[in-house]
């Protein structure tokens, strides 16, 4: 007996899109993908089938980095370089948050995801148990780490919630939890600090999520300080031993690329908020050309502004074909893999992203019936070059249906806006 059966519905596949098909799911996986006929007899042995006419089934997005919860700091602070937006606006306003409003915040940016076609979300934030909690409740799948800074009064304390958070989440619900350590970045964690980073990382087995090489700035006065760039000098340090998850990695040298290549190191790329903060433009065909894994992600809504993952594929399409002046840079099917498969296999998912037999069932269903989805000639272009990310109809994680017809199941959204105005009151202040 299979879980969900999705029928009439065309199929974006590796291998391109099968008209008419439909899906079998059964345990939180893809079992079978069937032509029109066979689907007919499958449905007697479906627990529940779901009518996918007029829509096309792809893998749900994977942002590979973000700080959720601060959608609740969206168009607060605009039109400022990374360092000034940190220290004269952001730092001083997230002093303010607890559990309650990173519930709130992580609700809205949930919400969001779900709505915008992203089933997998990777964050680095505080009170990450809640996070936790909320994406258990709302069924979404993430990546979770705890921020961790040395230059906090709190720092060891956030070594230790980092750990308990990795005790308690990671593995939970057939990996649709894990957890990694969450050392910041280069400038607010100083060597003592990245050392007891990493002799936690040994002790739990734990992958890490960092920000690294995000600014022009960081990486002179980590060269100033170490005589290395900031890749080479956590190389030194041996953070790089398990798995490691660098977000931004704007300034690289060609040899940040090769150690970063040899060591396993993915990197998330955040055109939108690199762009926005005026960090720089990643080196991205040039990391794939070495053989590093690149997925993307939007970073948090106060950067970006918003957590929309579709807007990501395209600029990642997009931008690297201006800056070298090639249009074949970044193709419209790396920019999707980077979006989807390259984006789970920076989080660890080796089953992740593709929609084929074997592979976890997080589908999205787009709604193709708007004229900018006219003429249909490449569905895999249309979904990178011209949808809406709006056109997101239905929305399943691990075989559960979280969005039905543009219904959020899991949450409920008039309260959610309640909260989030009382939030932007006392966030104003
Ligand atoms: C310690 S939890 C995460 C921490 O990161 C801050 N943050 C948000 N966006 C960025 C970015 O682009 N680079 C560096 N740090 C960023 C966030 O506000 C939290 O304080
Ligand atoms: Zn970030």
């Amino acid at each position: 007996m299979s879980d969900l059966l999705i029928t009439h519905v065309d199929v974006l596949t590796d291998e391109g899109v099968l008209k008419n098909h439909a899906i079998e799911i059964e345990n939180g996986y893809i079992t079978t993908i069937l032509n029109d006929s066979e689907a007919i007899k499958a449905k007697d042995n479906a627990k529940e089938v779901l009518d996918g006419k007029g829509q096309l089934a792809a893998p749900g997005l994977v942002n590979t980095h973000t700080h959720i919860a601060m959608g609740l700091f969206r168009n607060y602070a605009d039109d400022l370089e990374l360092m000034e937006w940190l220290e004269t606006a952001i730092w001083p306003t997230e002093a303010k948050l607890n559990d309650d409003y990173v519930r709130y915040g992580t609700q809205l940016g949930i919400a969001e995801m779900l709505r915008t076609g992203t089933t997998t979300f990777s964050d680095m934030y505080f009170f990450m148990n809640t996070t936790a909690e909320v994406v258990k409740e709302t069924g979404i799948r993430s990546v979770l780490s705890r921020g961790l800074a040395g230059v906090s009064p709190t720092a060891d304390q956030a070594l230790v919630e980092n750990a308990d958070l990795f005790r308690t989440w990671n593995g939970f619900d057939n990996d649709r939890i894990k957890v990694l350590l969450g050392p910041h970045a280069p400038y607010t964690c100083p060597d003592a600090y990245m050392e007891k980073v990493i002799a936690l990382s040994h002790e739990l087995n734990c992958g890490i999520h960092m920000h690294l090489s995000e600014t022009k700035g960081e990486v002179e006065n980590v060269i100033k300080a170490t005589g290395k760039t900031p890749i080479a000098h956590m190389h030194d340090l041996g953070l790089f031993w398990n798995t490691t998850l660098a977000a931004h990695c704007v300034h690289v040298t060609d040899e940040d690329m090769d150690i970063m290549a040899k060591n396993n190191v993915a990197v998330a790329h955040n055109p939108q908020s690199n762009l926005k903060l005026a960090s720089g433009i990643a080196p991205v065909p040039e990391m794939i050309a070495k053989g590093i894994t690149v997925g993307l992600g939007t970073d948090g809504s106060a950067s970006n502004n918003n957590a929309d993952m579709l807007e990501e594929v395209r600029l990642a399409a997009t931008l690297h074909k201006a800056r070298l002046y090639d249009p074949k840079a970044i193709p419209a099917q790396a920019a999707w893999s980077m979006g989807t498969v390259e984006g789970a296999k920076a989080l660890g998912y080796k089953d992740l992203g593709v929609l084929a037999k074997g592979y976890r069932a997080d589908i999205v269903l787009y709604d193709v019936s708007g004229m900018h989805w006219m003429p249909r000639y490449n569905d895999l272009a249309a979904l990178v070059y011209s949808a809406n990310s709006s056109d997101a109809n239905t929305t399943i994680v691990g075989g559960k249906v979280l969005m039905k017809d543009k219904e959020l199941l899991t949450i409920d959204e008039e309260k959610l806006r309640a909260e989030i105005t009382k939030a932007q009151e006392y966030f104003r202040n």
